[in-house]
């Protein structure tokens, strides 16, 4: 085995190709225990997620959290499974999908758009290495965490380094950090909570639901709360919502540590108390619905809420593959990616390969023997 993948069949002089890689979190292949277990058995081991002392959380994770947690998971993945798979998956497929072809209408060159996993399937590493089989020679990843954390957005990053250290020939490399204050991002949160209210009119309080993370890495310099409060105020700005019609929380919290508080689920258990009975939920972190928001959301805090007091209840959904979205990330990407050629409204694909023919099979007979 060669040290390092190469492409000894390469083609000198082919046409280079570049590429974007959405990457999102991950999600079992099945609602099953099994396929939980080894989900969650790499996704918990990343030290980025947890940052305990290896030898002492490899024995919490695999004598404790990994006996029990799978099923429990797994019963809830089975709630919002769809016969296409993980709303996660099937969501960011459609998403790249339609990427895809916004691109492929707006830029002449060739520009391929793929779909990755952190964890799980399919792998950052597999869907590169397929993405270099096909002459990509550039690369854009676009991590689907709008507001930066280290604990998403930096593991995408190592991720992508370690595949690369194990490559021969690296490709141009260019990553989206955060797109939290993006004007096309904040503007189609802005119209799908419009159009919501076009339907089932205002609530008393648009609450926003983050992900939470552990307090400490907040503490230790981790962006990812200043990132979620900036989103939410342009947003507010934009919807032209006072500061106590729109309330910022944080979800999903794991363990028994302090997260980033106020907690969504205390925050909703206590606003029936202070008369407030009618709230909608929007979860802004989210780029594509999952099991945080169609099951801890839309169904668990949902019932939550009622048998605290409240009366009205509505989760709006995320921005999945909907146009504005795709049209938000297609301005991104193409700002980005400015100065590439195959992004160049005036790429000339057969100019390009009749000054690079000529040097080709010269190199190849040389290298080949
Ligand atoms: C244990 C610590 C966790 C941290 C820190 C964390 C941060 C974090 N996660 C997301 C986005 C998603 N998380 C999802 C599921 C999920 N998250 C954790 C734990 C932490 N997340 C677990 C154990 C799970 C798996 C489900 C479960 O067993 O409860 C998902 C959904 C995946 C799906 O399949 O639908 C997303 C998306 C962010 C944005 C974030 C930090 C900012
Ligand atoms: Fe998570
Ligand atoms: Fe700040």
């Amino acid at each position: 085995m060669p040290r390092y993948f190469g492409q000894p069949k390469h083609r000198h002089g082919s046409e280079p190709t570049a590429a974007v890689l959405l990457v999102n979190l991950g999600t079992p292949d099945a609602p099953t225990k099994r396929a939980v277990r080894r989900y969650l058995a790499q996704f918990l081991a990343d030290p980025r997620i947890v940052e305990l002392p290896r030898w002492l959380w490899r024995l919490v994770l695999h004598g404790v959290i990994l006996r029990i947690r799978p099923a429990h998971s797994a019963a809830l993945y089975a709630k919002i499974w769809t016969p296409e798979g993980s709303p996660l998956q099937t969501g960011t497929a459609a998403l790249a999908a339609k990427l895809q072809a916004a691109l492929r209408a707006q830029r002449p060159g060739p520009i391929l758009v793929r779909h990755a996993m952190r964890y799980g399937n399919p792998g950052i590493g597999p869907v590169l290495r397929e993405l270099a089989a096909n002459g990509a020679r550039r690369v854009l990843v676009v991590p689907l965490f709008p507001q930066y954390s280290g604990t998403t957005t930096a593991s995408v990053s190592d991720a992508v380094g370690a595949e690369f250290a194990t490559w021969r020939w690296t490709p141009e490399l260019r990553f989206v950090t955060d797109y939290h204050a993006e004007a096309r991002y904040i503007e189609a949160l802005a119209r799908s909570v419009e159009a919501h209210w076009q339907r089932h009119g205002r609530a008393q309080r648009l609450l926003l639901s983050y992900h939470g993370i552990p307090e400490k890495y907040f503490r230790a310099g981790d962006p990812y709360f200043c990132q979620c409060q900036a989103t939410a105020r342009r947003l507010r700005e934009r919807l032209d919502l006072s500061e106590d019609e729109v309330i910022v929380a944080f979800q999903s919290r794991v363990g028994r540590a302090a997260w980033l508080k106020p907690y969504t689920e205390a925050t909703l258990d206590a606003l029936p108390a202070e008369g407030i009975k009618h709230v909608q939920v929007l979860c802004p972190g989210f780029p594509v619905d999952c099991l945080e928001t169609l099951e801890e959301i839309a169904i668990r805090n949902h019932a939550r809420f009622l048998h605290a007091g409240g009366e009205r209840f509505e989760y709006i959904p995320a921005l999945n593959s909907g146009d504005d979205h795709v049209g938000a990330l297609t301005e991104l990407i193409l700002r980005q990616a400015q100065g590439w050629p195959e992004f160049d409204p005036g790429w000339d694909a057969a100019r390009t390969s009749a000054q690079q023919n000529a040097a080709r099979s010269r190199y190849e007979r040389l290298r080949d023997g």
